[in-house]
């Protein structure tokens, strides 16, 4: 409030000292062409001159006048311009030492000394590593380290992506929904940003369908519809509530974490902004468009939406080789759709979870959704808000 305050104060001496600038040199001119009139007028008075003359001093008169406006106007934009800078200057970010925390859970001694701890390892990809750490009050905390700049990149650069990121962090931080994972603090270090979340002991969507898997036990299908709902839940606070929108850019099953009632929970979204050179192609959950032309937008989320959809549906993974082998061409969407158009969508369903007829039916209604959320074109694939109607209403169709 002070701040903005103390700006706009800056505005309104900014433009006064320009108008002050004008009137000035537009003063001066005055003067000067009164100077010129008069010495004109007094050669005039004993001896009359002719016409030619009198025209070449008019002339002067008006082209004093004229140049005088024209360097009054240049010298007030040229302040104007100066001021403006210096204005942008003082409203930088300033690149922040220490943690910057949001939650008054943590305080910021001890998140430093568990961070330079040895810590355990959850999860490694190109674009960071997560870590397991424990603060000295006991509680438990998710790190995310992201190592945002290019070597060799100079300091000047490196400070400009600093307050990008910072920006982006604070942004990060404010957004508050049940199907989102929080950041509760980040640590700039000198080359690197360590993001601190809550750490979720049940793990990510991956981790429950690789222990399911592994167990034998299968996971309900009214489970997984509550998965797919809190999923988009968490899109459609990303892009229909958010100002400005926020666009997941990495949404797959190792980034959706689950509570202890499988209330899904969007980890890593909107990193893509602070990474300019995230490695997104390598996901299987990526768009097409995402390898063509990387027009990214809310329906390329989508997908991935449809995809994570696909899989619950369905208990294939999408690298699986059995979709190169199958009907449909190469791909989980086109498979579905294969089906679909051949009438045989049941087969598409997880065997594992088959029960009662009720559940059938809107398994078989999600998997038109699902292949929906799949289609080519980003315009045939519907919004997180549709998708939000059409899965809450799968009872009634
Ligand atoms: N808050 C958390 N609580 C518990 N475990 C977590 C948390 N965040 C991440 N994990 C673990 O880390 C794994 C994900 O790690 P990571 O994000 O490095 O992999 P990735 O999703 O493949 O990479 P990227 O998102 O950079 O593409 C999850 O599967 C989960 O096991």
């Amino acid at each position: 409030m002070f701040k903005k305050r103390y700006i706009l104060s800056y505005l309104i001496k900014e433009i006064c000292n320009s108008l002050l600038l004008f009137l000035l040199s537009l003063h001066y001119t005055t003067v000067q062409c009164q100077g010129r009139l008069s010495q004109h007028m007094s050669s005039e008075l004993p001896s009359p001159t002719g016409p030619s003359e009198y025209k070449n001093s008019l002339r002067k008169i008006i082209l004093s006048i004229v140049l005088g406006v024209l360097t009054g106007l240049v010298g007030s934009v040229v302040f104007a311009l100066l001021v403006r800078c210096f204005v942008q200057y003082l409203k930088r970010t300033p690149v922040l030492k220490g943690p910057v925390i949001f939650s008054p859970k943590i305080a910021p001694k001890t998140l430093q000394s568990a961070l330079a701890k040895e810590n355990h390892l959850l999860g490694s990809s190109p674009n960071g590593k997560y870590y397991k750490t424990v603060l000295d009050n006991g509680l438990t905390i998710a790190v995310k380290r992201l190592t945002p700049f290019e070597s060799g990149s100079p300091e000047t650069r490196r400070k400009s992506v600093k307050r990008q990121i910072q920006k982006e962090l604070e942004l990060l931080a404010s957004l508050r929904h049940r199907n989102l994972m929080s950041l509760r603090a980040y640590v700039r270090e000198p080359d690197s940003f360590s993001l601190v979340y809550d750490y979720v002991p049940t793990g990510s969507l991956a981790d429950i369908m690789n222990r399911f898997k592994e167990s034998g036990l299968p996971l309900g299908w009214e489970v997984r519809l509550r998965i797919a709902v809190g999923m988009v839940k968490g899109l459609r606070y990303l892009h229909f509530t958010c100002v400005p929108q926020i666009l997941h850019y990495n949404l797959k099953p190792t980034n959706v974490m689950l509570d202890a009632e499988y209330e899904p929970r969007l980890a890593d979204y909107g990193l893509s902004t602070l990474l300019p050179n995230l490695d997104r192609a390598t996901s299987a959950y990526s768009p097409p468009e995402c390898f063509h032309n990387c027009r990214y937008t809310d329906k390329s989320d989508i997908f991935s939406f449809g995809m994570i959809l696909g899989v619950l549906l369905t208990g294939k993974d999408p690298t699986d080789s059995f979709f190169g082998e199958a009907a449909g061409g190469g791909s989980l969407g086109c498979w579905l759709r294969h089906l679909q158009q051949a009438g045989e969508l049941k087969e598409a369903l997880d065997k594992s979870i088959l029960g009662e007829e009720g559940e059938e039916d809107e398994m078989l209604m999600a998997v038109r959704i699902a292949a929906a959320c799949l289609s080519d074109m980003p315009a045939d694939r519907p919004s997180s808000d549709e998708l939000v109607h059409m899965l809450t209403q799968l009872h009634s169709f």
